[in-house]
């Protein structure tokens, strides 16, 4: 280091020491006001019912009695809202002290006389005063300087236009436990030192923040305001899911009066993936957004009754399936229903049921018909056609309602309520003794107790029997859903363009599923969406803006119904085609590729710098795929993805040799990638007496640092400092190239793969050089 160099150093570090004692100062502050709050919240909740007026004697003092408990809670509210908000203000400050900035510019705004110091961390922090800014959001405005700019001419935009100027200085820091312990001024050192420090890092087993690096590709994406929706496509580790959750951290800054942290959803590739991305908000100071994968909101909307397939299920039948012709019907079926033809033809469907052909069950009340499916049927049909399907039901609904209540009424003389009364508990009997005494209240009538007190217990005894059929009526459950669906495979559908050739096998093997109560993953989607032409649409008009990771593998007939369903949602898509497993395997359209989305509210950005593997990993994985040439590697040197070959008897053994290599190099998180379920719970049962090893399987919600062996397609979205690829032979066929190049991706630091068999013809286009074969 030069003698300027530690000059500059020691100043900055008098900085930080200086920045350290105002947070201190700060921090001691608030929490002398916490502490009173906190005493106020006990205090309060202690005398709540000493400080309201409790008189019942009569209406008046009724409402003033309620009028002054909602005041007594409200006030108990706010303190407890002041004393959570104060609880998060001293997270973040303790997280500012032991790392208060990560970025420095210097910037001469036009006009101005002299430079500006902004120091840049994960929260603005001011002077006592309340005066300068001591450290500047890295949301703010003038932030994105250091995100977009190299010393020289530089400009930001405001609310109040662009600002220009000049940038004289970008320097970065990497301050722990307030101390400086690395700082680089860009522009005169080669190469990005930080990101360089950050990448050669061990994988965790949780994501983490990339505040302090994020780069101006990236930056455009996170920052960007105008489009309703934006799509990203990116290679392999350029970065879509940290940029995803940073964006929803700046949404969250920059819209701070009107969006919250529950008005955001992120769909997610897996369970799993929750958990890893999940640490990511907190640090930045943000709450995590809602979080679900697609089949979990499918399943919240599915009936019970039904056993609905994943698409992990999928994949595994579509990796295992002998190719015959049950196969090629089930792929047929599969591309066929991801496509927005088959949305057409289900609004074809919903418009003949206008008509004719809606299917009812029978409502039965202890082994009687109450209402039979023709009785419901015919009362629909007979509603004024103009009306909608789903208004034409809550018509029906009324309608049995109000039957029911007569049926009720109708019961209550019946020997069978009488003989249920024996049958009730003391409480019940208690309950009814209590409400008596209330309505008897202000009447000194008492001599028909005992026939009032019967009367009671006959209603308590009807409304428990009849709640299930109440709330069945109430849920339309006299709707015969599935039948519907089923009817729609048995139609002649002859006419209708973009049906495939498969379209008879398709309806056959459909409905067989649909009698076995079984829902395949393909069919989820469609489903849903005619059940809610049917029943009307249960749209979510809370969330305003929705992510989806890992996009490809939503086809165009799932996104245009969660369109639907988000109808005031703005929505960031991130993917890549090149790890479209799902659609790869079927030839299905993905919305990445097929939907044509253009338009003024529609923006594209396109992501081709890789961060998370080294060089050499790139230039191996990028062999693998169409146009892998135009992805850029971050330039971090390692060692060449090795490919051995062996036999079936001797990989296990050998696994597990290089395993114990990879932790003794202080490698943490190390996947032994296998493509099916089976084949990693073979792996597993072979290596856990060894090593201890976790086994991943699709309902995994979280992992540990070690060792895992994880299904191929589980491995979406996640990395790991070394993978093992179990057998690289098994990647043949043509359809799974995208698997095979999405598993290969997931390594940060090593690439190992055995082959027992022939080496993958997948691998024809890969270049010699860029891998060693053993
Ligand atoms: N600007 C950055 N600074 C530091 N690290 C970065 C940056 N961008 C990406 N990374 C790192 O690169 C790795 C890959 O990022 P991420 O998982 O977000 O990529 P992705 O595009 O979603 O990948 P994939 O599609 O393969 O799942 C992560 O370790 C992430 O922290």
């Amino acid at each position: 280091m030069s003698d300027v160099q530690s000059r500059d150093w020691q100043l900055e570090q008098q900085r930080v020491n200086l920045v350290v004692n105002e947070i201190d100062k700060k921090v001691s502050k608030l929490t002398q006001n916490a502490g009173k709050v906190s005493s106020d919240v006990l205090e309060i909740r202690k005398t709540f019912w000493e400080d309201v007026t409790v008189n019942m004697d009569d209406p008046d003092d009724a409402i003033e009695t309620a009028a002054s408990i909602k005041q007594q809670a409200e006030f108990l509210s706010e303190r407890e809202r002041t004393h959570k908000q104060l609880d998060h203000h001293l997270k973040t400050l303790a997280r500012l002290k032991y790392s208060p900035y990560f970025g420095r510019i210097d910037f001469w705004e036009e006009g101005e006389k002299s430079a500006d110091q902004v120091y840049l961390g994960i929260a603005s922090f001011m002077d006592e005063q309340d005066e300068n800014f001591l450290i500047y959001d890295w949301r703010a405005p003038i932030s994105s300087l250091y995100y977009d700019y190299s010393p020289g001419p530089a400009k930001y935009k405001t609310l109040d236009g662009n600002i220009e100027g000049e940038m004289e200085l970008k320097r970065q820091f990497i301050i722990r436990g307030s101390e400086i312990k690395g700082m680089f001024d860009t522009g005169v050192t080669i190469g990005d030192e930080m990101l360089q420090e950050v990448l050669g890092n061990n994988a965790s087993t949780q994501m983490k923040s990339i505040v302090a690096t994020i780069q101006r590709e990236q930056n455009q994406i996170i920052r960007n305001e105008r489009s309703k929706l934006l799509i990203v496509q990116g290679v392999a580790g350029s970065g879509k899911t940290s940029a995803a959750l940073q964006r929803v951290a700046y949404l969250l800054y920059r819209y701070r009066d009107t969006l919250k942290s529950e008005n955001i959803m992120l769909f997610s590739p897996n369970p799993m993936f929750n958990s890893y991305v999940a640490t990511v908000l907190p640090e930045l100071g943000e709450e995590n957004m809602q979080q679900a994968t697609f089949m979990e909101y499918l399943n919240h909307r599915l009936d019970r009754d039904f056993v609905a397939q994943d698409s992990f299920s999928q994949m595994e039948y579509l990796l295992n399936g002998k190719e015959d012709e049950l196969y090629t019907t089930r792929v047929a079926g599969i591309r066929y229903k991801a496509s927005l033809d088959f949305k057409k033809l289900i609004d074809q469907y919903a418009s003949s049921l206008s008509k004719h052909g809606l299917l009812f069950k029978d409502l039965s009340f202890r082994g009687d018909v109450l209402f039979s499916k023709n009785e419901i049927h015919d009362y629909f049909y007979s509603l004024d056609e103009s009306f909608s399907i789903s208004n034409r039901m809550e018509l029906v609904k009324e309608w049995l309602l109000k039957e029911l209540k007569r049926v009720v009424r109708r019961e209550r003389s019946q020997s069978w309520v009488e003989e249920e009364i024996q049958f009730l508990e003391k409480e019940d009997y208690l309950e009814a003794f209590k409400k008596m005494q209330e309505k008897n209240r202000f009447s000194d009538n008492t001599f028909d107790d005992f026939e009032q007190e019967q009367k009671l217990l006959a209603q308590m005894v009807l409304k428990e029997k009849f709640r299930p059929l109440f709330n069945r009526v109430k849920r339309l459950k006299f709707i015969d859903k599935s039948g519907i669906y089923s009817h729609l495979f048995e139609q002649d559908w002859r006419s209708v363009e973009g049906l495939p050739p498969e379209w008879g096998n398709i309806c056959n093997e459909t409905v067989k599923r649909l009698n076995k109560l079984e829902i395949p993953y393909e069919d989820a989607t469609p489903y849903v969406y005619l059940q809610d032409l049917i029943e009307g649409r249960k749209s979510n008009t809370a969330i305003r803006h929705i992510f989806i990771d890992e996009a490809q593998d939503y086809s165009p007939f799932q996104f245009a119904f969660i369109q639907l369903l988000f109808p005031y949602s703005k929505m960031t898509m991130l993917g890549d085609f090149n790890q479209a497993i799902f659609s790869g395997a079927t030839g299905s359209a993905t919305v990445l590729t097929d939907l044509d989305l253009r338009g003024e509210e529609v923006e594209t950005f396109v992501l081709t710098k890789t961060y998370r593997s080294t060089r050499e990993i790139v230039e191996f994985t990028s062999g693998l795929i169409d146009g892998g040439g135009k992805i850029e590697p971050f330039n971090r040197k390692g060692r060449k993805p090795v490919i051995e070959r062996t036999t079936r008897t001797r990989i296990n053994h050998l696994i597990l040799e290089k395993m114990k290599e990879y932790l003794n190099e202080g490698h943490r998180t190390i996947a032994v990638i296998c493509r099916t379920a089976a084949e990693s719970k073979l792996v597993f049962e072979a290596l856990k007496s060894e090593v201890p090893v976790y086994l991943i399987e699709k309902g995994t919600v979280s992992y540990e640092k070690g060792i895992l062996v994880i299904p191929s397609y589980l491995a979406k979205g996640i990395e790991f400092d070394a993978v093992i690829l179990y057998d690289c032979s098994e990647y043949k066929r043509e359809s799974e190239r995208k698997l095979f190049y999405t598993v290969c991706t997931r390594a940060m630091h090593e690439l190992y793969m055995y082959a027992t068999g022939e080496i993958s013809p997948l691998l024809n286009l890969v270049s010699m050089d860029a891998y060693e074969l053993k």
